[in-house]
């Protein structure tokens, strides 16, 4: 079964009451004042993380009709038939389980006659195996000294989820294993990446999904020549046994869904771990793709993460809507985006080593839900896919929070942080860390409730200067605590706002997990190719600005 029709929300009742609701002015001083149990009602438990809802526009009887919308668009099916592995990525005819790769062994998924859980074990047992013997120094390279530095070669998916993991669980690394990331096809990338490395003593993961994306392939090429010219000119080459073709195959391995792929480029077939059509590169850090993070922290913690990742996946299936955190996470959104004018969204982790986080989700959610289409054809509806962003506290403070406290745009924002912290550091008797997050606190209840111009003056403020002082307070944010931040609860942030991506996917009727957008700037890039090169009828084919450029670089290059 593929899916049902989508619904139209905008013809939905919860639609038109949540219409009414929007035109009501927010309080959130007021609403604070009258109803003492509000925190209280508006905070929930998902696994690990405490997620406050009580600082957003929200009254019970908005909620209420989110609840609503969510019921009469068929959230809680879709998502049953996601879980089920029903292909509800319509547009590319495919299953969408990565739910899947976290399954606890003893699960039961089969899907079109496939033991699903039983495949994602075996590859996970293959790549915890590999893992193991590049921790353990057993895996060599070909002079015969250990593995020190792992360079993970892909983009997209099968970038961002790796490197904002492993950089947010630093405190978990391998002591004698650095892991490098190169993404992008600026040459400047793999220069600066790979500068300083010896490669008797270097690895590459290339890892993507279909390989066949331009930059992984041309990065995989680039360091396949520097690790042999440097292996050459350290006159190392000669002890692989069997030359070039050795020494790829210690130094290289792959991960992708395109096994035949992976050979055609040298990588030994045994070095590969593949996964499968039903995993979305975005939604792939869980599935091999991570295994440079299982390098770096060990397969024990990896299972921790996964294992993080499932527990969200059952609240997601089983806590009832008023409880259910993605669910109403993702409502919120719709919200803020349809009804409230909100074009973009906030996130705040104060935690630098999450400093990574919004990057990552500004793929997880931009690529599945920045779309026009629903999954019938059909144009959307309402307005879809808000613009993500975000860095790190306390630096956004002293960069963009100025807009956040007194534009005149509305930012809802999630704050997100940790009781305690990775790097414990104290300033004398002062503990950093609650310096640190006395500002998370602070900054959420400012937004919250403003100072009011009788505050202002009541300091002593020149009548002048009153205007430039007040803030006007209800700008909504979610506060997101946990104990830590662990491998577990890293990996249930990364589920929760999956499920929040799918969920506001599902009210817009959009097949969130396609990404036709990002095919015709390749296709043109390809296109565009030789006439950069100097090919004169390439040239001649181009728009007249584009031509222009072209000629701009060719007359400017050295
Ligand atoms: O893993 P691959 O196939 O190299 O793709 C990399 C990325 O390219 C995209 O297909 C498009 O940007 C992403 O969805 C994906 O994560």
């Amino acid at each position: 079964m593929t899916a049902a029709q989508p619904v139209d929300p905008t013809t939905t009742a919860a639609w038109a009451r949540l219409t009414e609701l929007a035109g009501l002015a927010p309080d959130l001083r007021g609403w604070f004042a009258q109803d003492p149990g509000r925190a209280d009602r508006f905070t929930h438990d998902v696994g690990d993380l405490r997620v406050d809802l009580s600082k957003n526009l929200v009254t019970d009887d908005v909620l209420a009709a989110l609840l609503e919308l969510a019921e009469q668009t068929g959230v809680a099916a879709r998502r049953d038939a996601m879980l089920a592995g029903e292909r509800v990525n319509v547009t590319e005819d495919r299953a969408v389980l990565h739910t899947a790769l976290r399954l606890p062994r003893d699960a039961d998924l089969v899907v079109d006659g496939q033991d699903v859980v039983a495949d994602v074990h075996e590859v996970l047992g293959r790549v915890y195996a590999f893992a193991e013997k590049v921790r353990s120094g057993e895996w060599t390279g070909v002079t015969g000294e250990r593995i020190r530095t792992v360079v993970n070669i892909g983009i997209g998916g099968s970038d961002l989820g790796p490197v904002m993991a492993y950089e947010a669980l630093a405190p978990y690394h391998h002591p004698e294993i650095e892991c490098r990331f190169i993404s992008n096809i600026d040459p400047t990338d793999a220069a600066t990446t790979l500068a300083g490395l010896d490669p008797a003593t270097t690895l590459f993961i290339v890892a993507s999904k279909t390989f066949g994306t331009l930059e992984t392939l041309t990065n995989a090429r680039l360091c396949r020549s520097w690790l042999l010219d440097g292996l050459r000119s350290a006159g190392a080459l000669g002890a692989a046994a069997g030359g070039e073709g050795d020494a790829v195959a210690r130094h290289f391995v792959a991960v992708s869904t395109a096994l035949d792929k992976v050979a055609d480029f040298g990588i030994d077939p045994d070095n590969a771990f593949g996964f499968w059509d039903w995993v979305g590169g975005r939604y792939s850090l869980d599935s091999a793709i991570g295994t440079s993070l299982v390098v770096a922290i060990g397969p024990e913690r990896f299972g921790e993460l996964l294992a993080g990742m499932h527990a969200v996946d059952v609240h997601f299936r089983d806590a009832p809507p008023e409880r259910n955190v993605p669910l109403q996470l993702g409502l919120l959104n719709v919200w803020y985006g349809d009804f409230l004018g909100a074009a973009t969204h906030a996130v705040l982790p104060y935690a630098q080593l999450l400093h990574r986080f919004p990057a990552y989700l500004q793929q997880l959610t931009m690529e599945s839900n920045g779309k026009g289409v629903r999954w019938d054809g059909s144009p959307v509806t309402a307005g879809t896919g808000e613009v993500f962003w975000g860095e790190p506290g306390t630096n956004g403070q002293h960069a963009f929070y100025q807009l956040i406290h007194q534009g005149t745009r509305l930012i809802p924002a999630d704050f997100i942080a940790f009781a305690n912290p990775a790097y414990p550091l104290v300033d004398g008797d002062v503990d950093v860390h609650e310096m640190f997050l006395a500002n998370f606190f602070a900054q959420t209840r400012a937004l919250a409730f403003g100072k009011t111009a009788d505050e202002v003056r009541a300091e002593g403020t020149a009548e002048a200067v009153v205007p430039a002082r007040v803030f006007s307070g209800n700008r909504p944010t979610t506060s997101i605590m946990a104990p830590a931040l662990t491998p577990s609860v890293l990996g249930q942030l990364v589920a929760l706002y999956e499920h929040v991506t799918f969920t506001q996917g599902v009210v817009w009727g959009i097949d969130s997990f396609d990404q036709w957008g990002v095919e015709l700037g390749k296709q043109l890039a390809q296109e565009l190719t030789p006439a950069v090169g100097g090919d004169a009828d390439a040239l001649e084919a181009q728009d007249a600005s584009t031509r222009a450029l072209v000629a701009y670089y060719r007359e400017h290059r050295a």
